[in-house]
């Protein structure tokens, strides 16, 4: 007989606790089951994960204070999952269920709420005269159907919705069944694979069991239908399918080509815009298979499938998939455990793969597949090096950038900037003194924001009036000191005053539906002139964009964090696949000080997969990942002291062979938000002895008093060398 439940409890703590079985709860408890208990003064919940029928510390033992389910709430399979997590990136196991499971069931939700309603169009024909009514049955035309969760982010409000019910143009109904299972599929118009697809789809389809198909195929080379190919088989047997995409990845766009083409097929959506009570009924769809497809952002990896069949993870080298606080794993990474123990397949799609995927395709752990002709069109985007040194430029834009602007909008086409600095500029100058606007808190500049007269730092965002004077000599000639988004769309503006520009950033998105919107208003393909960040580089396909500029690449050239090299050549690939996307090749345009620099001319001349190969070679040539291992230990305090004992207290007299150690070092911003930042990086050769060493590492600094005075965490795989 059980007596005690080992739990799980989201303390930052890297132990579980026991607690005491009563005999009304023994009968249903189970692992998988939460428990509210009593911790110190606070009552917490946590997972079971263990039943024992003893405890070293038995007589000191509480009891549960109650049990929350009857049934567990995760299987063996997410159970493995999340251990393994937190195994790997040394997080504390409680705190690992926190991140995996949804907000509402961390604090104690009962599991069972009703389903979520979706509304669908039943009447084509009756006109509207609401704009906003007009754009919801729009939208419908295009997705078949929408569950009412989704509708406020995309701008829809609850009185359009209740109008149109009102005028029985749509309907709302309950769809939580299953029945998808046993219909046969239905499928909307699809295109004929091109050869390389069809090889693709082929080898796909060919196997049983995991393995890891790396798809690499350049933008727009008809990778999603690939994907939607594949789904197939799974949906026909009644199986269910993840689909992992970057969080700027998930626009109506996508989401509705799915829906479009498997419409008696339920699909629910998963991101950070959704409420804690959407999220949840997600998370059950997918357990109690009343969703086949989930289409969502990086934490949907912990969904609870009950029959998960296929994994897709889109853009698998987009950052967005590595989370960067608590537990912080990378999604592609933990898609690929559980496709292995499910013995299911896994397709990771890319135009620019990171170099991790296309090292484990050379070394024939994943399969690689490849795409290397754009579906709609035979030609290849032209590129320009467009040289800018004693240029003369207006907002950061060369005259001959100008004029090549100017020649695609007379033809009728749309023109993409790309830029990835929001704000007016990234810093103000005193003209006399040289003052620059800074962050009191941060080792950063202060980004001017012209429209709202602020100062914002973009890292821990405290905002300040701009000074009318100088606070260094109390000149008035404050200047602008380079040029992010906002100016660019304003100088383009005053530049081409009859042409529309679009500006699609953060700041100009904030609205619920303002990037629909805009994203409507672009692929109405009229001459225009859109002007964006990374929210603008990816996934979207503008069929009249002709030329894109790259304002400022010269940037990711010089570095100091070793993956900027891999993830401009990514930026300028991605980016260049907005062009040209119809019918004719398009042009970009890369305004930079360096035209010679080997990086670009290979990217241009060779294309990525060329670059890879030889910034493979360098990694491998400065053992760097993917050729060794590497684990961050950052830390952070106000006090710079506490920092130095704590790091400097972790290096030992003598390493275990095949690790080492670099730094302390500076974080590349030194301070943020007021607090001093240093890291620690930890090397090995082989995965396995990194791991034994962080283990005893972590397992050391979780005993030790100096770790008490510093904030500090454990990257491992990093990312970033931020
Ligand atoms: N075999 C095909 N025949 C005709 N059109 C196709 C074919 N495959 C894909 N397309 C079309 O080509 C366009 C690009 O395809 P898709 O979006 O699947 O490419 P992608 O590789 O996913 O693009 P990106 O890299 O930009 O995300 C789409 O409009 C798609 O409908
Ligand atoms: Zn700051």
């Amino acid at each position: 007989m059980y007596l005690v439940a080992e739990v799980a409890l989201n303390v930052p703590l890297y132990r579980n606790f026991d607690y005491l079985i009563e005999p009304h709860i023994q009968s249903d408890i189970a692992v998988g089951c939460r428990v509210a208990v009593q911790f110190g003064r606070q009552q917490l919940i946590g997972i079971v994960i263990k039943l024992k029928s003893d405890s070293e510390f038995m007589s000191k033992l509480r009891p549960i204070s109650s049990l929350i389910d009857s049934h567990p709430i995760i299987d063996g399979h997410l159970i493995s999952l999340v251990e393994f997590a937190s195994h790997y990136y040394q997080n504390p196991l409680g705190e690992s269920y926190q991140v995996a499971l949804p907000n509402l069931l961390n604090k104690g939700e009962d599991l069972d709420k009703s389903a979520v309603p979706i509304i669908k169009l039943v009447d084509q024909n009756t006109k509207v005269t609401g704009k906003k009514q007009r754009q919801l049955i729009e939208h419908l035309i295009d997705s078949g159907s929408t569950p009412v969760t989704e509708l406020s982010a995309l701008g829809f409000s609850s009185s359009t919705v209740k109008s149109l019910l009102e005028k029985s143009i749509i309907e709302k109904t309950i769809e939580y069944n299953r029945d998808w299972q046993s219909k046969p599929l239905a499928k909307g118009d699809k295109p004929k694979l091109n050869r390389e697809q069809a090889v693709a789809l082929a080898a796909i389809n060919q196997q049983s069991g995991y393995t890891c198909y790396l798809l690499e195929g350049v933008t727009g080379s008809g990778k999603t239908e690939v994907y939607l190919q594949a789904l197939e088989k799974p949906l026909q047997q009644g199986q269910q399918a993840l689909v992992l995409v970057p969080e700027i990845g998930l626009t109506p766009q996508t989401v509705n080509r799915f829906r479009r083409r498997f419409p008696n097929v339920p699909i629910m959506l998963w991101h950070s815009a959704m409420t804690d009570h959407e999220r949840l009924s997600t998370w059950r769809a997918a357990q109690n298979q009343s969703a086949a497809i989930v289409i969502g952002t990086r934490s949907s990896v912990f969904l609870p499938f009950a029959q998960l069949a296929m994994i897709i993870v889109d853009e698998e080298h987009d950052l967005s998939f590595k989370q960067q606080d608590s537990l912080r794993y990378h999604a592609r990474d933990l898609a690929c455990f559980r496709a292995a123990k499910l013995a299911i397949p896994l397709i990771l799609g890319s135009a620019t793969p990171s170099l991790e995927s296309v090292q484990n395709a050379k070394n024939q752990k994943y399969q690689l597949l490849t795409l290397t002709e754009r579906a709609q069109t035979q030609t290849d985007n032209q590129y320009v090096l467009l040289d800018m040194r004693g240029q003369h430029q207006q907002s950061g834009l060369a005259q001959a950038t100008l004029e090549y602007i100017k020649k695609e909008l007379k033809r009728r086409k749309q023109v993409m900037v790309f830029l990835n600095r929001r704000g007016f500029s990234p810093s103000l100058i005193c003209h006399e003194c040289g003052w620059l606007s800074q962050c009191q808190r941060c080792s950063a500049n202060a980004t001017y924001h012209k429209h709202i007269r602020n100062l914002i730092c973009h890292h821990c965002g405290s905002q300040e009036y701009v000074p009318t004077q100088c606070p260094c000599c109390g000149s008035t000639q404050i200047i602008p000191a380079g040029q992010g988004t906002e100016q660019v769309a304003e100088f383009l503006s005053e530049a081409f005053p009859d042409t529309p520009i679009t500006r699609v950033d953060r700041d100009s998105t904030r609205k619920k539906g303002s990037l629909e919107a805009a994203l409507n208003e672009i692929n109405k393909g009229e001459p225009r002139i859109l002007i964006g960040t990374q929210m603008l580089a990816k996934g979207h396909h503008f069929s009249e964009v002709s030329l894109v500029v790259i304002m400022d690449v010269d940037s990711g050239l010089y570095s100091y964090d070793f993956r900027a090299t891999e993830h401009l050549a990514q930026l300028i690939t991605q980016v260049s696949g907005r062009a040209g996307r119809s019918g004719e090749a398009g042009t970009v345009l890369l305004q930079t000080h360096f035209p010679e620099h080997p990086l670009l001319q290979d990217l241009i001349n060779n294309g990525y997969q060329d670059f890879a190969h030889y910034a493979l070679t360098e990694r491998e040539e400065m053992q760097l990942p993917p050729f060794n291992c590497l684990a961050i230990i950052r830390c952070e305090s106000h006090n710079p002291n506490d920092i130095n004992n704590f790091l400097y207290d972790l290096i030992p007299e003598q390493l275990p062979s095949g690790i080492q150690l670099l730094g302390p070092v500076p974080a590349a911003l030194e301070r943020v938000a007021g607090k001093y930042r240093y890291q620690l990086h930890v090397q090995g050769n082989e995965r396995k002895e990194l791991h034994r060493y962080l283990n005893q590492l972590v397992s050391y600094i979780s005993q030790s008093k100096l770790a008490t005075k510093v904030r500090w965490s454990i990257d491992i795989d990093p990312v970033s060398m931020a």
